[in-house]
């Protein structure tokens, strides 16, 4: 029986850059991390037809079935598979089917409001928030929704404007201040790597539960004013 190790939460606005970096500092450990993508957990709505699912608002916190997630990491937190529900966004809703998830060492928990609940919160060993500027996320949202995931330009721009934006300074971007590190554009190769090392380190059981909170942000500094005072 697995008992995770180390949970760690990525949250940051929609095309911020969180699915890179989950993906980046896990790609070299293989099946003993797991990745639970928070959108699993939007509430069903098959009570709703497609026009009216097109309408609703996916930014605030009550689009989320909160206490499932809470309970579905509890029980992985103490060893136990969970039946994880699924998510399709053509649809804006639940797949009919759940995916039985085991628990791995290290949990990767990422969305937009990762650092958002209190409870999930106090699970998390590692909390990262990636910030990426606002006209950047607009144009890898409009990349992915409107010409990789089809969807009607005007519905994008519209569905930004009246929800994803405001939702995202009045309910995501304060989550940052619940952040052990904050993480620029993503692609910040110093945080990236130094993360990649401590998910390795975890992985091959190097570490214990003596996190220190704090640590990979002052690992951070210190590598980077290294890096800047070589002039
Ligand atoms: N640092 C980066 N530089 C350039 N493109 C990036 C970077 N991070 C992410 N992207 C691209 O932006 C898009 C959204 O990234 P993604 O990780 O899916 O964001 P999120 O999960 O926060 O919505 C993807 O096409 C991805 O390849
Ligand atoms: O049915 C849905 C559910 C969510 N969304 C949008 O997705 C993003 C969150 O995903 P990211 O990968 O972080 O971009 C959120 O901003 C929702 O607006 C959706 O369009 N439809």
């Amino acid at each position: 029986m697995t008992i995770p190790s180390f949970v760690i939460g990525i949250a940051g606005g929609s095309g911020a850059g969180k699915t890179t970096v989950a993906r980046l500092i896990t790609e070299n450990v293989g099946e003993s991390v797991m990745r639970i993508p928070i959108d699993n957990y939007y509430k069903d709505r098959s009570h709703l037809d497609m026009a009216e699912r097109e309408q609703l608002n996916y930014d605030h916190p009550s689009a989320f079935e909160w206490e499932l997630l809470y309970e579905q990491l509890s029980e992985l937190m103490e060893g136990r598979a969970v039946e994880m529900p699924q998510y399709d966004f053509e649809i804006h809703n639940r797949k009919p089917e759940r995916e039985t998830v085991e628990p791995t060492d290290v949990i990767i928990l990422e969305g937009i409001l990762a650092l958002y609940d209190e409870d999930v919160n106090e699970m998390l060993d590692l909390r990262l928030y990636v910030e990426t500027d606002a006209d950047v996320r607009i144009l890898r949202r409009i990349q992915r929704d409107a010409i990789d995931r089809g969807r009607d330009l005007q519905g994008v721009i519209d569905q930004y404007l009246s929800t994803v934006k405001p939702m995202h300074e009045q309910f995501i971007e304060p989550t940052k201040k619940h952040a052990d590190l904050i993480i620029p554009e993503g692609a910040n190769s110093v945080a990236v790597t130094l993360l990649e090392e401590k998910v390795q380190a975890e992985v091959e059981g190097e570490e214990t539960r003596t996190w220190e909170r704090g640590a990979i942000e002052r690992e951070v500094q210190d590598r980077t004013s290294f890096r800047g005072s070589g002039n």
